[in-house]
């Protein structure tokens, strides 16, 4: 749990940067902190790790002041990860990676055999580990920081800006891997981002902070699309609020569907609408159009629509019930089974239902 008790930043020139914060991170958890340029984002995190001291207030991880813990022990405890991954360019990648536990006095051949398993946790193989920062593309450049910021298996992680110097594709792809690996890991993590998106997508809980370094809100991603406090959230937050708010709603497990009966593969087709054809099992290979094609083949067969378990979010579904066959989701059940069928109507009526 890292805590933010009353932690106020001014800098010798009389700048406020950061104006009494108060904030907590539960552990294994990621908290986005988002803002405007200059907000006092990155001053909040330095404080974390004592890179910048704070002028007033406490900041504690799991109960322990940091103020009186002293910096390299406190360093040992928390990775940092920095925008454009800041690697030591005449080293190797994995030299750079395992330069940390090796300053701690890590036995040569072990730290190197870590590094190598951070590496490849991070996705970058054998191949990669013997060139130097400048030979690979920027985002196996992030990669790289990340696993140098996890070799010191630290149960603290910040991250300044970790995946703004990529492209948007690879930002994407940054974005889920890392959410798949913090799934493995469970690090306690404080995030800095000016992208909202990224905020949302990643932050268990997001902080969003006004210039000045006041916090003007505090929340899960779905409370601060559906409830920002004021205007000043919800333009920060941006448009189409409802709908993407959707990306983080589910139905309720009880969900009546609509019953459909689906056709096997090589069966007659006898309904003039859009049929659910399924395998031996009973698990969904697509649809055959009933107006058009008498049998189910492969011939006749659609497979472009996707079948999603009740447990999708609400936006995947209503996206899938709008771009179906006839306006309708074929649903599955855990195993894979074909279940029933959702239109986007009752889509939206389920996510109105929960809401009331
Ligand atoms: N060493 C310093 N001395 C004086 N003022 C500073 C210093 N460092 C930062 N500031 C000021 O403190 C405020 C907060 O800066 P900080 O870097 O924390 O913002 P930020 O939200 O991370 O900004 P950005 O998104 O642009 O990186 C800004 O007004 C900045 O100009």
């Amino acid at each position: 749990m890292i805590r933010f008790e009353s932690v106020s930043k001014v800098y010798d020139d009389g700048t406020t940067a950061v104006d009494n914060l108060n904030l907590e991170v539960p552990t294994g958890s990621l908290l986005a902190l988002v803002g405007p340029s200059g907000c006092g984002k990155t001053t909040s995190l330095r404080m974390i790790n004592r890179l910048i001291d704070a002028t007033s207030g406490t900041i504690t991880l799991d109960g322990v002041d940091v103020s009186s813990t002293d910096r390299v022990g406190l360093r040992r405890k928390i990775g940092y990860v920095i925008q454009h991954a800041g690697l030591f360019p005449h080293r190797t990648v994995v030299d750079n990676v395992a330069a940390l536990p090796r300053l701690l006095g890590g036995d040569r051949k072990k730290t190197r055999a870590r590094a190598l398993e951070l590496l490849e946790l991070v996705g970058l193989d054998e191949r990669f580990a013997h060139r130097y920062p400048w030979q690979l593309s920027g985002g196996q450049q992030q990669r790289v920081g990340v696993a140098r910021a996890l070799a010191t298996d630290p149960p603290f992680l910040l991250m300044d800006e970790p995946f703004s110097a990529v492209d948007p594709i690879v930002r994407a792809q940054l974005q889920d891997e890392f959410l798949r690996l913090q799934g493995e890991i469970g690090k306690t993590i404080v995030m800095v981002t000016h992208d909202i998106d990224e905020a949302l997508k990643l932050g268990d809980q997001v902080a969003v902070l006004r210039t000045g370094g006041v916090l003007a809100q505090f929340g899960t991603p779905l409370e601060l699309l559906t409830r920002p406090v004021d205007t000043f959230v919800a333009d920060f937050v941006g448009g189409a609020r409802g709908y993407r708010a959707l990306g983080f709603e589910q139905l309720s497990e009880e969900t009546a569907l609509t019953p459909h009966t689906p056709v096997k593969l090589d069966e007659r087709v006898s309904d003039r609408g859009w049929v659910v054809v399924v395998d031996d099992k009973g698990r969904p290979l697509g649809w055959v159009d009933g107006g058009n094609a008498r049998d189910a083949s492969a011939a006749t067969l659609h497979t472009t629509s996707r079948f999603l378990p009740l447990t999708a979010s609400a936006r995947e579904l209503l996206d899938g019930a709008l771009a179906g066959p006839g306006g309708t989701l074929g649903i599955v059940d855990a195993d894979g089974v074909f279940v029933g069928v959702l239109s986007a109507s009752s889509v939206v009526e389920a996510v109105q239902g929960a809401a009331a």
